[in-house]
């Protein structure tokens, strides 16, 4: 099939290891006219293209049709723009995409974090926003390579737009997940994302942040001394405490049952641990930020989730400095 014949537009915005991954599996679907807007991979993605190693999918040369430096070379509009960058500066993002966009592009979001839909929103107030939390595990290990772990699942679901028509919207989130399943990715369809964003969260402020300011892995912070089980816990349940206060109907059992998945698991790092290593910044405001000031304007106590932000703020304030 040419790239004229194709029928449904999909631009990739953020082609990292996460990026990677969903545009190899987006690449699978033959009526996708599939572009990506890369950065410092852009010369290896346009002249070798893009590959993946997946411990679940095996190895291969990633489809992609076209290959942009950035949105401004763009001219026509796209039927979705997925936007896989990470979260350091929400609202910065949103307004460079408005060259690849109408008010028929529907956003989807794959990142960690809660509040990342308000600057997309505040920028497209007519458009439709479809939210996704991914469990995929994967990294870019150098230009161009995804190498992606057995850890692979996604939650998606809509962030309703009151001036869209609902059967609208939930057509195209259908369209999206037609698209995945062809792409013989695991994902579920939620009623309710925020559940499963903010249950996300409780994980990511967690592991994210302590890996990062330790720089030891999961298990080996568990182990590290007798405060580390009733810290975390303490922080996981003020963030689930600041979930329920925001009409999330988060339960404080999830506390319980991520320090048992995650002592299930080998030790792990994390995506910012990885941007720390890296000396980028970190995704400080999705993840224990927009927590942050929900707690002050519900005027919550949470010292643990203040201290944990305080630092890892810190951190990143060092980070971006280099
Ligand atoms: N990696 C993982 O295992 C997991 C990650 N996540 C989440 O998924 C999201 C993506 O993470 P991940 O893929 O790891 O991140 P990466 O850092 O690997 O990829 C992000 C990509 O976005 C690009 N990018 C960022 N800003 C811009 C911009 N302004 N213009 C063009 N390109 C841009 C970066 O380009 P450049 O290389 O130039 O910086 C990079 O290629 C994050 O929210 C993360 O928290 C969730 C679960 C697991
Ligand atoms: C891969 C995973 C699930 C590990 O906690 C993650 O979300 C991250 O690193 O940001």
């Amino acid at each position: 099939m040419s790239t004229s014949e194709k029928e449904i537009k999909v631009l990739l915005f953020g082609l990292g290891a996460i990026g990677g991954f969903y545009v190899f599996v987006l690449g699978r679907n033959e009526n996708v006219s599939l572009s990506v807007v890369a950065r410092s991979n852009y010369q290896q993605v346009k002249e070798h293209g893009l590959r993946i190693e997946s411990q679940n999918h095996g190895d291969h040369k990633v489809n992609i049709d076209q290959v942009y430096k950035s949105p401004d070379e763009i001219t026509s509009a796209f039927d979705y723009i997925v936007c896989t960058h990470k979260a350091v500066n929400p609202s910065k993002v949103p307004p460079i995409l408005k060259p690849a966009t109408n008010d028929n592009t529907t956003f989807v979001i794959i990142q960690n974090g809660v509040g990342n839909e308000e600057p997309f929103r505040t920028t497209f107030p007519n458009n439709t926003i479809i939210s996704c939390v991914t469990w995929v595990g994967a990294t870019q290990t150098s230009p161009g390579l995804i190498k992606h772990t057995k850890s692979e699942d996604m939650q998606m679901g809509l962030f309703p737009n009151p001036k869209l028509n609902s059967d609208l919207e939930q057509q195209r989130l259908n369209t999206f997940a037609t698209l995945l399943a062809t792409g013989q990715t695991i994902f579920q369809v939620e009623k309710d994302i925020q559940i499963k964003r903010w249950e996300k969260v409780v994980w990511n402020a967690a592991w994210n942040s302590i890996t990062t300011l330790t720089d030891v892995n999961t298990q080996d912070w568990l182990a590290s001394s007798p405060e580390a089980i009733p810290v975390t816990k303490h922080l996981m349940h003020e963030v689930i405490d600041i979930a329920i206060r925001c009409k999330v109907p988060l339960d404080h059992s999830l506390a319980d049952g991520l320090v048992d998945k995650i002592s299930a698991m080998p030790g792990i790092f994390s995506s910012m641990h990885t941007d720390m290593k890296e000396g980028r910044g970190l995704e400080v405001d999705v993840i224990l930020g927009y927590p942050m000031r929900m707690a002050k304007e519900l005027e919550m106590n949470v010292p643990v989730l203040s201290t944990i932000y305080a630092l890892t703020t810190a951190v990143n304030g060092r980070l971006n400095k280099l």
